[in-house]
């Protein structure tokens, strides 16, 4: 595949943006190829300045659940903006949208909308250090919640492909506060949230792991974290940027019966637009200013494009049997891959659920962090350029989800099963 034009705009682009890329995650150093420029996207399909063609598992990051350019997302958009692009002022068009949320997800009575999901996690751990009058934050090793400088210890995303176990110029004063304990641990979490010594305003969890590749709860982890959190009156936070909307309706949390004090939310709520969204119990947000004390703002919140865009999506997501109809998809999709890997001599795991997948090229099983680690990162790199170079466009890090969206047909997932049959065969008789 000819990708010259790529090149010759990612030399441009690091002359002027910081590594040629405005995330990290974009600049596929894990996997040894510099990133594609994309022209443009419609359904499944993504179109590179070269011309190239790719069947897209990446989907921006999870919010292209409809696929890209979908016509009603698209004339939402056209028709908001024509309108104006932002007033600084309320808008219809957020009630709307946060009636849908408040209606969708069972945890929120109230919510706010802002720019990003890492406002939305920001927002909501300062909401819950207001609201509890306590100090320390509580998450787990591996995932990511977005880069204010409370997370950024031992975070997932790109600051695990990249190696990089919590960042300079966060200052110790705030590191000091954040606690990151193993995922799906129940003995350090027992252990951690009953010491009466630790100031713990807040636990924040992804109730799927999405940031260290897909990495399923245990259900009992999960309830005992509810349990233990009403017990010692800590702010549960669910960190629903990437399955919100996506496992379900309600997200995670409706799956699994299991409902947080806040929620953040992000990603599908904008429809492909910058949306980040906190909310919960009305007696929590009601401590937001101007009610409460608690200070968040935002000049563009609630911009009346992305709430189109978000209202749009959500309009879509409604239809009855959409999620059945996803699920089903992508469940198939991760058997026969399962399958695929079974007969071949490749060893890998398939972790899935709803619309999310990884293949974690290791032996063992990974629940939590540590064994995540144990991933082959060579493999999967060589893995990623095997498909890239046949138009599959996967994640360019082995820790991070695929998503499957609404606009993959039956014939893009058996591509990517015959790929992934080819890839695995090509690297074993190497
Ligand atoms: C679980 C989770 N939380 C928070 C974030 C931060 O969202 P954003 O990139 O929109 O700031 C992300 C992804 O980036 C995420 O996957
Ligand atoms: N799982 C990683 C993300 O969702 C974020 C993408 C980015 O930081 O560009």
């Amino acid at each position: 595949m000819e990708t010259r034009q790529s090149k010759a705009m990612f030399a441009e682009a690091e002359k002027v943006i910081p590594g040629g890329v405005n995330s990290p995650v974009r600049a596929c150093r894990s996997v040894g190829c510099t990133p594609l420029f994309i022209e443009r996207a419609d359904g499944a399909s993504l179109y590179d300045v070269d011309g190239n063609r790719y069947l897209d598992f990446v989907c921006s990051w999870g919010p292209m659940i409809l696929g890209h350019a979908h016509p009603e997302v698209v004339a939402a958009i056209g028709a908001a903006a024509a309108a104006g692009t932002s007033f600084g002022a309320p808008t219809p068009a957020e009630i709307t949208l946060a009636e849908m949320v408040v209606e969708a997800v069972p945890s929120v009575e109230k919510v706010r909308f802002v720019n990003s999901g890492t406002e939305a996690t920001m927002s909501a751990a300062r909401l819950a250090r207001g609201y509890t009058g306590r100090s320390m934050v509580v998450k787990f090793d591996g995932c990511y919640h977005g880069h204010a400088d409370s997370f950024l210890v031992k975070a997932g995303s790109g600051l695990l492909t990249l190696g990089i176990p919590g960042s300079p110029g966060v200052p110790e004063d705030i590191v000091k506060n954040t606690l990151s304990i193993p995922y799906n641990d129940i003995d350090s979490l027992e252990k951690t949230l009953t010491d009466e010594r630790l100031d713990i305003a807040c636990v924040i969890v992804e109730p799927v792991a999405g940031n260290m590749g897909c990495v399923l709860p245990d259900p009992a982890f999960l309830q005992r974290l509810r349990t233990l959190s009403t017990e010692r009156g800590i702010v549960l936070i669910f960190d629903e940027v990437i399955t919100g909307f996506r496992l379900a309706y309600g997200g995670a949390q409706h799956h699994f019966g299991i409902t947080p004090d806040l929620t953040c939310l992000g990603k599908i709520i904008g429809g492909g637009l910058p949306v980040g969204a906190y909310g919960g119990r009305a007696e929590i947000m009601d401590q937001i200013a101007p009610d409460g004390p608690v200070y968040q703002a935002g000049t563009l919140s609630g911009n009346p494009l992305a709430m189109a865009a978000g209202i749009a999506t959500l309009k879509q997501l409604q239809r009855p049997g959409f999620y059945e109809e996803l699920n089903d998809k992508a469940a198939t999709c991760a058997q026969r891959l399962r399958e695929i890997a079974a007969a071949g001599d490749i060893p890998v795991q398939i972790n899935s659920i709803g619309s999310l997948m990884t293949m974690f090229f290791s032996t063992d099983p990974v629940t939590d962090f540590a064994s995540a680690m144990k991933a082959d990162t060579t493999r999967y790199a060589e893995h990623y350029c095997n498909m890239l170079g046949q138009g599959i466009y996967l994640a360019p890090s082995q820790f991070e989800v695929a998503f499957i969206s609404a606009a993959h047909s039956a014939n893009d997932l058996e591509k990517l099963q015959k790929m992934t049959e080819w890839s695995f065969k090509k690297m074993a008789d190497r």
